[in-house]
């Protein structure tokens, strides 16, 4: 991204702090004075000692000195403020830039979250972000002084002597031409730098989430091998970063190098040639020394510069991911829901993958309906119910709650009508109380305890280490498969939906949990609009309705007897099924 957009993008974020800012350039502004007026001191003392040493008294010198010390104090308490309160404008800019990247993130739906790695996102979020503070900062700031110093020093110089100010500052175009080269390849190679670290944090929170898969199958070893090759690509990367900021910094000392021989030389030839007096000549000696340190100064930012840049591209980009699911303009909330859901002509394919998933798919679900969605594996069975939330929105056709189209509802009152129970249950690090008042914020305490009553889980919550107030680990890990299930239930049970969809619920856990969690899904079920999809099709027998969906189309429909009497999909799924149940109970019997 070019430096103009980016600035564009980054400006804005001062608007919060203008005072502040001002205070800071003007107090830079005091700091550069006070810098410039030693060699103007330096050559008024020469002047007088070098041609009229009696107009030169001890009072006049303390006098001087004084003068000079109130301007050191006034350059202190500049110094100061620039030092505390321009940094804490810094990080406010930061702090507020970061909270942007957060509510950004909340607005992106799924097929952002598919396809990008959550590494990288942690550190467009926080590490990206850090040099932002300086950068905001000392941006402003190091500019400022370095246009005042020059332009002052110009004019000093200048007025010492014209023609050599002007062959000096001849060379500073010459000069900002040749680096402005390194000065990009050191940008590029910072956005090398922190892609790479993203990429790092992707590998190691892989392993760490993966960690038991990875003792599961020994693979130490393995994992290492691969967190090397990365840290060693790093390594290259961080290399190659350092041989341009060598360059860089090499090419401009070349040039200051260059000044003083500049100044050396025809300074000398001057001076013998009596166009510069010995006085002036060690002033304007000062002078170019302010102006190296000047340059010198701005090298080091530029490190500084190309690293908030860095931040800001990659804080850019992130605020540029594409919402895709929002709310449109003029939608409404949805009010007194009785739970219809009505799928008009839906046909639906994943954005990066066009192959179609759903295929123009006809169906209503009545206030209270239980219906279950069976089929082969990846027929478009999870697909169909992300579409009611607006996990995905359908290429084509709409879908309707109560007879409005979900996409005319605002997204925060269609997603607290519709509850979703999934096979992989996510707590939240906290306690189990905290963990059921999620469905509710503010929910009051007997709320908490009466959706937990209700799913089942009080009596266990209860015979928890603290209670309510247990730590469930990260991910919850310190409860067993059919206690998160449970507390996920009265999450949503305290949320009390109007529609449930229930995702392979109780997939993934033993008979006896099963047992426990769908005698807590039919209370969750009952009085709501219920979409199950199930594997296990003896749990879906007493359902009002199944629809069978294969080749990305809904190809029988009806209850359990009659899509037996079928004999189609539904009678193969469901013998087969069976036979398998047999088997294994033979074979854990013999
Ligand atoms: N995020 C995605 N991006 C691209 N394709 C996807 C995505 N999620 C699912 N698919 C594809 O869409 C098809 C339907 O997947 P879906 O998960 O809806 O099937 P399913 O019937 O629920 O499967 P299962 O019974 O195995 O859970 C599959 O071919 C799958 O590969």
């Amino acid at each position: 991204m070019k430096t103009s957009t980016l600035l564009k993008r980054f400006v804005p974020y001062y608007r919060n702090y203008v005072g502040i800012m001002i205070m800071d350039l003007f107090c830079a502004a005091l700091t550069t004075v006070c810098e410039l007026v030693l060699p103007l001191i330096l050559r008024y003392i020469t002047n007088l000692g070098m041609n009229d040493l009696s107009a030169l008294t001890v009072q006049t010198i303390v006098t001087i000195g004084a003068l000079y010390f109130v301007l050191r104090i006034i350059d202190g308490m500049a110094s100061f403020y620039m030092a505390y309160t321009g940094h804490v404008m810094g990080a406010s800019i930061e702090t507020d830039m970061r909270e942007d990247a957060f509510a950004h993130l909340q607005k992106l739906s799924d097929n952002y979250f598919n396809n990008t790695k959550v590494g990288q996102i942690m550190s467009r979020i926080t590490s990206d972000l850090f040099d932002v503070t300086e950068f905001a900062h000392h941006c402003p700031e190091e500019f400022f002084i370095a246009f005042v110093k020059t332009v002052v020093s110009f004019v000093i110089l200048a007025r010492i002597n014209v023609l050599l100010t002007v062959i000096i500052f001849v060379l500073i175009p010459v000069m900002a031409v040749s680096c402005s080269y390194f000065n990009l390849q050191v940008r590029k190679a910072f956005k090398r730098q922190r892609n790479h670290i993203g990429e790092l944090n992707a590998r190691i929170e892989d392993s760490l989430l993966g960690n038991k898969v990875v003792r599961a199958f020994a693979n130490e070893a393995v994992e290492i091998g691969k967190f090397n090759r990365d840290n060693q690509e790093f390594l290259k990367i961080k290399r190659q970063t350092y041989k341009y900021m060598a360059a860089f910094q090499n090419t401009i000392r070349m040039f200051d190098g260059l000044m003083y021989v500049v100044v050396i030389v025809a300074g000398g030839i001057f001076m013998i040639k009596g166009l510069i007096m010995p006085a002036d000549l060690v002033a304007y000696t000062l002078y170019v020394t302010t102006l190296l340190s000047t340059i010198r100064r701005i090298i080091e930012f530029a490190e500084q510069f190309q690293r908030g840049m860095t931040g800001i591209e990659r804080f850019t980009e992130l605020m540029d991911a594409n919402i895709d699911i929002f709310d449109e303009e003029g939608a409404v909330p949805l009010r007194d829901v009785e739970g219809e859901i009505t799928f008009k002509h839906v046909s639906f394919e994943y954005p990066d993958d066009h192959t179609p998933v759903l295929s123009d798919i006809n169906l209503t679900i009545k206030p209270g309906e239980k219906v279950a969605l069976v089929g082969p594996s990846g027929g478009g069975k999870t697909t169909l119910c992300n579409l009611i939330p607006r996990f995905y929105d359908p290429t084509e056709g709409e879908i309707l709650l109560d007879g409005q189209n979900i996409r005319n509802v605002t997204l925060e009152s269609l997603r607290s009508n519709v509850g979703v129970v999934q096979q992989d249950v996510y707590l939240f690090s906290g306690s189990v109380y905290e963990n059921i008042a999620y469905g509710k914020p503010g929910a009051t305490r007997e709320e908490v305890v009466r959706a937990a009553k209700m799913a089942g889980a009080h009596e266990f919550i209860e015979g928890l280490k603290d209670g309510y107030d247990t730590y469930v680990g990260e991910r919850g890990v310190k409860l067993s498969g059919g206690q998160k299930q449970r507390i996920s239930i009265a999450r949503v049970m305290l949320r009390a939906p109007k529609l449930v969809v229930l995702d392979e619920a109780t997939a993934a856990l033993d008979n006896e949990s099963e047992h426990l969690v769908a005698e807590s899904l039919d209370k969750l079920a009952a009085g709501r609009t219920t979409l199950t999809i199930a594997h296990r099709l003896t749990t879906i027998q007493g359902a009002d309705r199944i629809l069978v969906l294969s080749g990305s189309r809904i190809v029988e429909e009806g209850n359990h007897e009659t899509l037996m009497k079928q004999r189609g999909i539904y009678y193969q799924l469901y013998t087969s099924a069976n036979m398998a149940d047999q088997e294994a109970a033979e074979e854990t019997g013999s």
